[in-house]
């Protein structure tokens, strides 16, 4: 990694330190400069991220290396568990402050990267809630990011609108629109753009800061209803990960001189770890909660990680391991219980089903899947859940409003005492099902042309009638590498052909003339396919498993500016 501070080795560019912004002592910019970006890259702006990076850096990286030995231990054939140190926590009779009467009603979700026709089409989808992607949905490079910035501060401001001259339409905002949650990244990426005393900035810290500098005044007044702005956390594992949050969001809330608790936050229990910690975090949180959310993709993702030296503990075919599983209908009856238990919103995740526009049947199918997915969160006291799509948001409403009542929430209501009898062993349970050579294939497949998007900036994409985001794709990623790592038998074909080096070689071969085909050879020239594949090929191989595809895959979307200068 180098460090090299801000002055870059090209004369005819000249020196520019901060990369042309005015920025603070020990502040580099190294992404370009753009009058737009210089109104979210203020001096005070900046000012409020070198605060937040040097007092809470020293707690992430602890926080990540008790990530790692945790790893060692589930490694060494340890299990995840409810921690007895905590007992105390979860035995404990406390609640969380009320929820805001902004958020009260959560019924629908629609989420999505912080894009500008997206997000205008979000606000005006007719959902409780749009959540802004700056994780799984959005590809972290320069440019989304601090577009993102922008983008954002003209919804909050109510001035944003977008032009699409092709289809010569305006977008702008409706009258009514859903409030704004924003989903900064998780604890473990960085931002390698912006450099503090010699660092690159931790990148949550960075999404949050900026948007909540930026917004929160705004946001309380036209919005939150003197509550705000509203936050999804992701990926934690822990609760002092959580406790980190809310010391963030106390210093926030003294920097602006705003009432403690004005901030809240939703986490998404989206790691395997995390599952046994839901009433901790919530206690960490319990001044700035909104509840906690099912990121089931994740979760699978999470499972494979966590047991990745456990072969006894090996997933099915991907499209298997749903919801009906008792490990997963498990994690989201005990996060129904323990959210209403203290008195937040228990949400649900996302049905990876979108519209099918040019067959009708299908699209109906997809649709009744997605219902009956929505049908089974409703009857079993989610008080709300995502849509990925606005055209998914009439039935899934009609799916809620129909189940609930005149509620705006279930929060009192639906107490899932039985879930209390939910064990360590319910959580683990090993997922049921077959293993074959077409989950193979659709993995690579679909993995292939996620990393390829993502290289060019699109975090979130259609692939065969389902979203596909960093989620979805890690579980595609973690599941090669683990049938490829213990060469199981894919015997769901009645092939019963086992998974080594050469047979993957062989299906990435036959996979990559696959996408060819389907995406045309023009698009497939001009696409980033060939790399992807390598950067892909290389992480299901991988003698030690990566711990997140887009961390690894980083160094290929940092563009410093001049260009070529030293990455991380
Ligand atoms: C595991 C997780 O973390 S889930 C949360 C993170 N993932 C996400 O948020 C994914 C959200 N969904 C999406 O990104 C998109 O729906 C995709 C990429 C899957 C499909 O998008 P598209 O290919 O554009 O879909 P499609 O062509 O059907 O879109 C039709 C219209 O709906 C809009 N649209 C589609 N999805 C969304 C969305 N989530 N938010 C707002 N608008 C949307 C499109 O912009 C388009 O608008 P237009 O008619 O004005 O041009
Ligand atoms: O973030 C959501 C998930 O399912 O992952
Ligand atoms: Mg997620």
């Amino acid at each position: 990694m180098s460090l090299s501070l801000g002055y870059y080795g090209d004369t005819a560019m000249k020196k520019i330190p901060g990369g042309g912004y005015d920025v603070p002592e020990g502040v580099d910019i190294r992404g370009r400069y753009d009058e737009e970006f210089a109104k979210i890259l203020t001096k005070d702006a900046l000012m409020f991220l070198a605060d937040l990076q040097r007092e809470f850096r020293n707690h992430v990286k602890y926080a990540m290396e008790c990530r790692k030995e945790a790893k060692m231990r589930y490694n060494s054939g340890g299990l995840p568990g409810f921690d007895p140190a905590t007992k105390n926590v979860r035995d404990g009779d406390w609640v969380c402050a009320e929820v805001p009467p902004a958020v009260a009603d959560r019924k629908v979700e629609i989420t999505g990267p912080v894009e500008r026709k997206m997000i205008i089409n979000a606000l005006n989808s007719g959902a409780k809630v749009f959540m802004a992607d700056f994780e799984d949905a959005l590809s972290p490079t320069w440019e989304n990011l601090m577009k993102g910035q922008v983008n954002l501060k003209d919804a909050v401001n109510g001035t944003i609108s977008f032009e699409d001259k092709a289809r010569n339409r305006v977008y702008k905002l409706n009258d009514q629109t859903a409030k704004l949650f924003v989903r900064p990244r998780g604890w473990h990426l960085p931002e390698a753009h912006i450099f503090i005393d010699g660092e690159p900035a931790i990148g949550c810290l960075v999404d949050f800061g900026l948007y909540f500098h930026h917004n929160h005044a705004a946001f309380r007044k036209t919005q939150g209803q003197g509550y705000g702005p509203f936050f999804y956390l992701p990926k934690m594992e822990n609760s002092r990960e959580a406790r980190i949050w809310n010391n963030v969001f106390e210093r926030a809330e003294r920097m602006a001189g705003i009432e403690k608790g004005s901030i809240r936050a939703t986490v998404l229990i989206e790691t395997l770890p995390a599952v046994f910690q839901m009433d901790e975090i919530l206690y960490e949180l319990r001044d700035h909660s909104v509840g906690l959310n099912c990121g089931r993709w994740d979760y699978i993702f999470s499972y494979v990680k966590t047991f990745q030296a456990h072969p006894d503990r090996l997933l099915p075919d991907r499209v298997l391991v749903g919801m009906g599983q008792h490990f997963m209908r498990s994690y989201s009856d005990l996060l129904i219980r323990t959210c209403h238990r203290r008195g937040v919103h228990a949400m649900g995740g996302m049905a990876a089903q979108i519209p099918i526009r040019d067959d009708p049947a299908a699209n109906e199918a997809a649709l009744e899947l997605v219902k009956k997915d929505k049908l089974r969160e409703v009857r079993a006291g989610h008080d709300g859940t995502w849509a990925a799509h606005p055209g998914l948001i009439p039935a899934i409403m009609e799916v809620f409003n129909n189940n609930m009542g005149d509620t705006p929430n279930l929060i009192k209501t639906m107490k899932r005492k039985d879930a209390a009898l939910i064990t360590e062993e319910d959580l683990l349970q090993i997922p049921r099902g077959v293993r074959t050579i077409e989950g193979l294939r659709l993995n690579t497949r679909v993995g292939i042309q996620y990393v390829a998007a993502w290289l060019t900036g699109t975090g979130s994409v259609p692939l065969y009638n389902l979203m596909e985001d960093a989620a979805t794709a890690e579980i595609s990623r973690v599941q090669n590498w683990q049938w490829l790592k213990y060469g199981v038998e894919l015997d769901g074909d009645g092939l019963g052909v086992r998974v080594t080096t050469e047979l993957f070689g062989k299906v990435v071969e036959e996979e990559m003339a696959r996408i060819e085909r389907e995406v045309g050879r023009d698009r497939f020239k001009k696409g980033m396919y060939k790399e992807a594949c390598k950067i892909f090929t290389r992480q299901c191989t991988a003698p030690v498993l990566d711990d997140f595809l887009t961390l690894n895959a980083y160094n290929c979307i940092v563009v410093h500016h001049p260009r070529g200068s030293s990455k991380l």
